[in-house]
């Protein structure tokens, strides 16, 4: 629980305590506690082999923690499989591309729907096709995709099949969204456009509610510049949790990690 400015008490979205998973003599993630409330953006950064994607894929439901508790909304999920996650409002993107290359952009965002409306034939022959083509086609809009959306997924540039990939992620209407190095691979020029458009789907008044995001990324100036708040984990641990100004200040950040 956390006052906001006007000090009423704000519920986590996500609360992650204890969570520790080993691999053999490995503690990759050995005790993480963090939450993170509506409408927030959470930066999780640290060195290579620190432990991130193992928290993520714990807090995906893709492998399972040896102890600690996940609760979303104040309901455990600390043992739901990824589907029951994504029903949940939990969607996330990967650190590679999870397009379907032969597949248009906007077939692409119809099939991300898939989990939550039943089976893409299904909903292709079902009436009105339950509102899935005029959110694919707002979300088309949204990320400036007008002009390729009717183009196979596989022709467009690395950056522009990375846009696809996000966008596909909010097709669920996530109110929960995990991004694993959304600018890994991606040419300089994009990473720009990819935070402005992080940043505008996190403020979308216009959605019936505020998704909040997780993520991963070595991109330390995307970072700052996204996130309202950073945790920085080192050898399967969290050395620090603050604002991007806290943690460019922190000295045992700087030492670690930032300063290397
Ligand atoms: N399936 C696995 N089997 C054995 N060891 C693993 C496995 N997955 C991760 N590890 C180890 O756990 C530790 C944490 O790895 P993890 O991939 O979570 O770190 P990371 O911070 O995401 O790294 P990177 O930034 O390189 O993606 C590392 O020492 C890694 O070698």
């Amino acid at each position: 629980m956390r006052a906001d400015r006007e000090g009423a008490v704000r519920r986590p979205l996500l609360k992650v305590s204890g969570l520790r998973k080993r691999y053999g003599a490995i503690q990759a993630v050995g005790g993480v506690d963090f939450e993170v409330f509506p409408g927030e953006i959470f930066g999780v950064i640290g060195p290579n082999g620190s432990g991130k994607t193992t928290l993520f894929n714990s807090m995906l439901g893709q492998i399972t923690a040896d102890e600690g508790r996940i609760e979303l909304n104040g309901e455990d999920v600390t043992r739901l499989g990824p589907l029951a996650l994504n029903r949940k409002g939990v969607g996330r993107t990967f650190q590679t591309l999870q397009v379907f290359g032969k597949m248009t952009v906007r077939d692409n965002l119809l099939v991300a729907a898939q989990e939550h409306h039943g089976s893409m034939l299904g909903r292709m022959f079902a009436p009105g096709d339950c509102g899935l083509g005029a959110r694919a086609d707002a979300l088309i809009d949204r990320f400036r995709m007008r002009h390729v959306a009717d183009k196979k997924a596989g022709e467009l540039s690395y950056g522009q099949q990375k846009l696809v990939d996000i966008a596909m992620a909010f097709m669920s209407e996530p109110a929960l969204v995990l991004l694993d190095e959304p600018c890994a691979g991606v040419n300089p020029s994009l990473v720009g456009g990819i935070g402005s458009l992080l940043k505008d789907l996190n403020r979308n008044p216009a959605a019936a509610r505020r998704s909040s995001f997780v993520v991963i990324e070595h991109n330390m100036d995307f970072v700052m510049d996204l996130c309202h708040r950073v945790m920085v984990m080192v050898e399967g641990t969290v050395m620090a949790i603050g604002t991007p100004d806290e943690i460019r200040s922190n000295k045992r950040v700087l030492d670690a990690y930032l300063g290397s």
